[in-house]
């Protein structure tokens, strides 16, 4: 049976490097599971890539239609951002290994819908003030840096990945992204022995 090895952690962890190397290995053949979001697109993403960046109107209609695994709405200051994953079809073909990217509450979801047997979790951590340093590099380098919601999210993180949220997940193995191709080569073994 094919797996989703599904990458979690808090802001500027480096989930989303992990995710892209990971992705563009070919020696892991992992095909995408890609997300949806409301949220408009960050410089430097990609329609379909990062996510699948839709209007309300498309998060209802799939809604409506029973499609929506998983969903979660953050009310930022630049209004609601709806995250969720839809059933699409991706996962149809069972011996393919997929890559997933979220949430701790969206591979709480996903594992309730596919199985424990099928979802990997993949956690990253990085101690707290690297961590921060790194988000406030990542946003000096947009035309228009949002502190303000990245600190909304530095604080909503300590929530949402509390060591007691971790161990209701059943979180047990951690990541340390404090090198970073150190970190990808631990997470590849990782990955190649439950392939
Ligand atoms: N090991 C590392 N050492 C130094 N910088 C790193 C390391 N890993 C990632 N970074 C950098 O830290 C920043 C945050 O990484 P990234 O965007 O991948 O995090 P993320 O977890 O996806 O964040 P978010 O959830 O906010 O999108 C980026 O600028 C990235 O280049």
């Amino acid at each position: 049976m094919g797996k989703i090895f599904y990458i979690m952690g808090k802001s500027s962890s480096g989930k989303d490097t992990i995710y892209n190397r990971l992705r563009t290995d070919e020696t892991l053949e992992l095909s995408k599971l890609i997300l949806y979001t409301t949220r408009p697109m960050r410089e430097g993403e990609m329609q379909g890539r990062e996510y699948h960046f839709v209007q309300e109107e498309r998060f209802c209609r799939l809604k409506e239609d029973g499609k929506v695994i998983e969903s979660r709405t953050y009310e930022t200051v630049y209004g609601p951002w709806t995250y969720f994953t839809a059933d699409d079809g991706q996962i149809a073909d069972d011996e393919k290994n997929y890559l997933g990217i979220g949430t701790l509450e969206s591979y709480m979801q996903l594992k309730n819908y596919y199985g424990e047997e099928k979802i990997c979790p993949i956690y990253i951590e990085v101690e707290d003030g690297e961590r921060l340093k790194r988000a406030i590099a990542r946003e000096e380098q947009q035309k228009t840096p949002k502190y303000e919601e990245m600190c909304r999210r530095f604080l909503t993180d300590a929530q949402d990945f509390s060591e007691e949220k971790l161990r209701e997940a059943g979180i047990t193995k951690r990541f340390y992204n404090t090198e970073l191709e150190n970190c990808i080569k631990e997470i590849k073994n990782y990955i190649q022995k439950l392939q």
